[in-house]
């Protein structure tokens, strides 16, 4: 699937530190290492209500990351995918009385959009789960021959052969009994002591290992967010779907010896990932709503299909929320990036609003950051105008500092603040290039 255009990030003198990150699997802040290229796995949307302010903050917030290694001197392998079938999408569709292709096709595009408007770097491969389903089904195959799956009975008058996960038997297997034999293995890059990592890359998966989530809080969350704990004839309640048989109306695709359906969820973002990073890659990225089940299962997919963990560190972005919630689409409470742009808003604003607010934090937008922010934007340019030459190299070093610890934007710009007040209250020069060319590269800001 297509992705997107932005300006490539300008080169800046130097080199910038790796960046540490807080990490969900240990809890803790985490030097990243220095590889030959990084590489990234960002979740993408579900193609309804694009792009809220909540999804807008996470794009930015991992862009800021591509935006770090590039400036350490590492070449980044960045993938996102597309969740362009699941039942939140169809439902959608269904309330608007509209086919879910075209739902899906014109909010791709919106997002598109507004990713080039917000200066996101765009992913290297951007892949739907429509896209992904003839790698899917050979390693859902694989997972039942090996009893990692298994198939569940309909309900009365739902069809038979559902087939689900099963998290206990994928937890207690060793690292010398996971022998996969999917074509994908041989992408892995196990990583070892060499990457500079403390506790990087266990040698399995448990249920549990990302989220660190008791039992009882994992059931909550995974009836919340499209679990289904309560079907009978599931071994574990917590055992997630990996193919959904076909059911009247519902979009399917050639399953082979599954038969004709559609992925569930997780399994689509292990595939895609493995399809084109290295296992494990660096980071994978998404929202906190993400860490469980989405996140924890698709580790164990990963695990069990390639018999090497998903990604070296978890990273997740805190909640964004509207009036005092969470803006999400079942609350219909959105901020909508393209209502903004349409009022003739500044992207460069609404993503200077949103990097004033740490990544890690849960915080809710208001029209007093997105003024903040639109006053920033214009004391930065106004320095940017008139500063001396050479002026930002201070900057530089703060800047680069701040970013370099857990990416602490709030840091980033206040250092820039303090160039450009310096800036406008000396003696006038002729602008600059190293400041547009830093903000530019770093913060994807353009003055
Ligand atoms: N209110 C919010 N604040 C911050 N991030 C959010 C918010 N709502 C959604 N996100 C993040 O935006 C990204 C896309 O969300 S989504 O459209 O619901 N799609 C999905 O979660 C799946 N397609 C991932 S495979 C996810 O990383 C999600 O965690
Ligand atoms: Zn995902």
């Amino acid at each position: 699937m297509q992705s997107w255009s932005a300006r490539p990030a300008p080169e800046l003198p130097g080199r910038a530190p790796v960046p540490t990150v807080f990490d969900t699997r240990t809890q803790r802040v985490e030097q990243l290492p220095r590889q030959e290229r990084a590489s990234l796995y960002v979740c993408g949307i579900t193609p309804y209500d694009a792009t809220h302010m909540g999804h807008a903050a996470t794009y930015v917030a991992f862009d800021v990351l591509h935006r770090a290694w590039l400036d350490a001197d590492m070449p980044v392998d960045y993938v996102q995918n597309v969740t362009d079938v699941d039942d939140p999408l169809l439902e959608r569709a269904e309330r608007d009385g509209i086919d879910w292709r075209d739902l899906a096709a014109d909010q791709i595009q919106l997002f598109r959009t507004d990713m080039t408007a917000l200066n996101v770097l765009p992913p290297a491969h951007y892949v739907g789960a429509t896209e992904s389903v003839e790698w899917i089904v050979p390693a859902v195959e694989d997972l039942l021959a090996r009893g990692l799956a298994y198939r569940v009975p309909g309900a009365a008058g739902e069809p038979d052969g559902d087939v689900y996960f099963d998290v206990a038997a994928a937890s207690a297997l060793t690292e010398d009994q996971n022998t996969p034999d999917t074509p994908l293995s041989e992408l892995a890059a196990p990583c070892g002591p060499d990457d500079g990592g403390t506790g990087a890359c266990p040698g399995s998966w448990h249920l549990g290992q990302i989220s660190n989530l008791s039992r009882e809080d994992m059931l909550h969350l995974f009836a919340e967010r499209g679990g289904d704990p309560q079907r009978d004839g599931k071994r574990d309640p917590l055992d997630p779907l990996l193919w959904r048989v076909e059911r009247p109306g519902e979009p399917s695709w050639d399953g082979g010896d599954l038969g004709r359906g559609r992925p569930g969820w997780h399994i689509e973002c292990s595939l895609i990932s493995l399809r084109h990073l290295p296992a494990p890659f660096t980071v994978q990225g998404g929202g906190s709503d993400l860490v469980f089940p989405h996140h924890e299962m698709g580790a164990g997919h990963s695990w069990s299909i390639s018999g090497h963990p998903m990604a070296r560190s978890f990273m997740h972005t805190g909640m964004v929320g509207l009036d005092g919630e969470k803006m999400s689409k079942s609350l219909g409470n959105l901020v909508l990036v393209s209502k903004l742009r349409a009022q003739g808003e500044d992207p460069n604003a609404i993503r200077l609003a949103i990097m004033s607010q740490h990544y890690r934090t849960d915080w809710f937008w208001t029209d007093e950051l997105l003024e903040t922010a639109r006053k920033r934007l214009a004391l930065w340019r106004q320095a940017a105008d008139l500063a001396p030459a050479r002026s930002f190299d201070v900057a530089l070093e703060k800047l680069r500092t701040a970013l370099a610890t857990d990416l602490d934007t709030p840091a980033a710009l206040a250092a820039v603040d303090e160039w450009a007040q310096a800036a406008i209250a000396g003696a006038p020069g002729n602008g600059d290039a190293l400041a547009r060319a830093a903000v530019e590269a770093r913060l994807g800001i353009t003055l």
